[in-house]
Formats: C-alpha cells, sequence, structure tokens
C-alpha cells in the first residue's frame, strides 16, 4: 500500500545540513497496524509527516498505492490527502470556534458531499462513538479523551483507507488513552483500516501488529 524509498529530510543549518532521516526504505501493507517508536529526536514524528503528506521528503521516492506521490498533480494530492488519508494528533487539534458536530463534518464540505449524506455520515459517528449527546459542545468542554474521539471521528468520517495517528494518547490518563487504544484496534479488524502510530508506550506498540524502531532517523 505504501512504501518508502531512500527518503532523506534535512534542514539548512548555516553552511551545512541538519540530517533528520537518513535513507529510510519502508513498506507498509494494507490492513496493518504498525508502530513507530525510538528515542525523543529520532525523527518519527517527521516520518509519519511524511507518510500523511503533511511534509514533503528532501530526497527519495513515496509510493501510494504504487504511484508516487511527487509525480502526482496537486489536484491527485489533494483528492488522496483528503479522502485518503487521515491524520490523528496527540494535541487534538480539533477548531475551537466549531461544535463537536461540525469538527467532524469538516472533511467532507472540501469533498463537495450533498449535505443529507454528510448528516447521515456524521450522525453514523457520533452515535458509533457514544457522542450524540456531546454534538452540540465545542472541545474546551469535553475531556482529553473525548476531544481524542472527536480527532478520530473526524479522522475517519471520509473513510479513508489508512489513519496516522501521532502518539494519539500521549496527553491522555490510562484508562483513556486504553479506550482509544482499543478504538484504533477495532477500526483496524472491523473496518480494515490500515493504522501507523508512533508511540513511546509497549503498551500501545501491544494493540499493533508490528514495531518500526527509528534512531537517529534510521530505521534499526
Ligand atoms: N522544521 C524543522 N526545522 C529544523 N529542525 C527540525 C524541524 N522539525 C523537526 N526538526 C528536528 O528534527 C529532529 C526530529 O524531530 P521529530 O519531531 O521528528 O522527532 P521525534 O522522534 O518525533 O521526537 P519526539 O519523540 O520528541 O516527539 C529534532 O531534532 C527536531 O528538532
Amino acid at each position: 500500500m505504501i512504501q518508502l524509498r531512500n527518503i532523506s529530510k534535512h534542514y539548512p543549518v548555516g553552511f551545512g545540513k541538519h540530517e533528520i532521516l537518513k535513507n529510510v526504505d519502508m513498506v507498509i501493507h494494507e490492513g496493518e497496524f504498525v508502530s513507530i517508536m525510538g528515542p525523543s529526536g529520532s525523527g518519527k514524528s517527521t516520518l509519519l509527516h511524511i507518510l500523511g503528506l503533511l511534509e514533503e521528503p528532501s530526497e527519495g521516492e513515496y509510493l501510494f498505492q504504487g504511484e508516487l506521490v511527487h509525480k502526482m498533480n496537486d489536484k491527485k494530492r489533494t483528492q488522496l490527502h483528503r479522502g485518503a488519508i487521515g491524520f490523528v494528533f496527540q494535541a487534538y487539534h480539533l477548531i475551537d470556534e466549531l461544535t463537536v458536530y461540525e469538527n467532524i463534518e469538516t472533511p467532507l464540505l472540501y469533498k463537495n458531499m450533498p449535505s443529507s449524506e454528510r448528516k447521515s455520515r456524521v450522525a453514523d459517528i457520533l452515535d458509533r462513538f457514544n457522542m450524540v449527546a456531546k454534538k452540540d459542545l465545542f472541545p474546551n468542554q469535553l475531556s482529553g479523551g473525548q476531544q481524542q474521539l472527536v480527532g478520530i471521528a473526524r479522522a475517519i468520517v471520509a473513510e479513508p483507507s489508512v489513519i496516522f495517528a501521532d502518539e494519539p494518547t500521549g496527553n491522555l490518563h490510562s484508562d483513556q488513552a486504553k479506550s482509544i487504544m482499543e478504538l484504533f484496534a477495532e477500526l483496524n479488524k472491523k473496518d480494515g483500516i490500515t493504522i501507523v502510530q508512533v508511540t513511546h508506550s509497549d503498551v500501545n506498540a501491544g494493540y499493533g501488529n508490528r514495531v518500526v524502531e527509528i534512531m537517529d532517523g534510521r530505521i534499526k
């Protein structure tokens, strides 16, 4: 499903460069639940951002479903970004001024989906996540775990084939973290969504089926 070939990422520093990722090769198959682990500063988030099309690599090739991402035109890339990929952030990144309902609906507005279909999709997800009673609340009226549920609902509402999650339970208590990880496991097993998470936690990695270790910008 995903293939990275010889990906590097660096930033200019003075006359030299600061290398963040070095010659990363990686394959992710459809249906996998992969955990990227490694010390702080080793390049995990940078790798995930490249996978999620939030950053571009300095060198190398990224193939998504057999197609070179950097050769796609802007329209195709945007479609991929809005349709096939969902991204979940550690700090939720919800829009404070929008209600729970509106936050979840946002990705569908970008897809020009008819309003009746939007309503039914959002209603289904609110129901599945037991959040119907919270739909008119704003993010700051929710607990961290509930905010992350909204973050995940927003990531899956457009029915992506893959979710990238950057330390999705990093700000949560252990019981909240457990329910979020159980949800990811269910999305992977029942819905068949491929999941790639960055985590520092062995417990969280235990929900997945493969660990990729990164150290100083290289895959071990
Ligand atoms: N825009 C940037 N410009 C310069 N350096 C950057 C930039 N973004 C990240 N870095 C550097 O890249 C390195 C790797 O960062 P990254 O966030 O990918 O690490 P990480 O493994 O996710 O760390 P953590 O576990 O602490 O979140 C760090 O040294 C960071 O300072």
